[in-house]
């Protein structure tokens, strides 16, 4: 079953020209497809209509086989499809690495042993376990974007949506989470501005380009 069917989307800002102006794209189950653009393109908005967070004027999304409307369609959506911000302090809000990650388990109904065992599972699979007790807003700027991974694994997502994950990463970070990334089963959906992680992680590239997405 496809992932993700965008069809002819458009969506725009009170008071602005459109930023999506018929964008369409699908993603399979395990595909790996990465989307470029400038500035101000509207790629964070892309991924807001894909998650329900704006709603498209026009256009068609269905997700998971279902055509998604209205805010009640969006809730298993956002249970099934992990979203790790452009900006890690928009996802990070515990006082510590670990009651961040349990935070999604425990609110999907886990015990809170389960979801301890999810936390140490997420941190060993991302070899971040000596981050496990640190206070979350002490952490460096790279090591905040793992740890925000680290809380949308733990929600054992079916597909990821990465917005500029590379962000604030050092070049040994960036290749770690390029070989953390590339090992995952998860269908993947990437933003990013780095031209090399993105050929690296996803063979096909969309450009969004005056609302729409084309083939580059
Ligand atoms: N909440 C908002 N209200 C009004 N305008 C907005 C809002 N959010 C984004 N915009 C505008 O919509 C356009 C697209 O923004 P968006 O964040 O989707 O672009 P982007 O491609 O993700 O940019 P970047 O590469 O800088 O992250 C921009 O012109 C932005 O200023």
């Amino acid at each position: 079953m496809t992932i993700l069917e965008l069809e002819d989307i458009c969506f725009s800002y009170p008071g602005q020209a459109p930023v999506l102006d018929g964008a369409s794209l699908q993603l399979e189950p395990g595909q790996r497809l990465s989307i470029a653009g400038p500035n101000g393109s509207g790629k964070s908005t892309l991924f807001r209509v894909v998650l329900g967070l704006q709603a498209p004027s026009s256009g068609r999304v269905n997700i998971f086989g279902k055509d998604r409307c209205v805010e009640a369609d969006f809730h298993e959506v956002r249970r099934r499809i992990g979203l790790v911000f452009q900006d890690p302090d928009d996802q990070l809000f515990c006082p510590t690495v670990a009651e961040d990650i349990a935070f999604g388990p425990l609110n999907l109904g886990r015990s809170t042993a389960e979801a301890l065992a999810i936390v140490d599972k997420v941190l060993s699979d991302l070899d971040l376990m000596h981050l496990r007790d640190r206070i979350t807003h002490k952490l460096s700027g790279g090591e905040k974007r793992l740890v925000t991974l680290a809380t949308v694994l733990a929600m054992e997502p079916e597909a990821l949506l990465l917005d500029e994950p590379t962000n604030a990463l050092d070049a040994k970070n960036e290749a770690r989470l390029l070989e953390i990334l590339q090992g995952l089963p998860q269908a993947i959906l990437l933003v990013s501005h780095a031209p090399a992680f993105r050929r690296s992680l996803a063979p096909e590239t969309l450009e969004l380009r005056r609302g729409q997405l084309v083939t580059v």
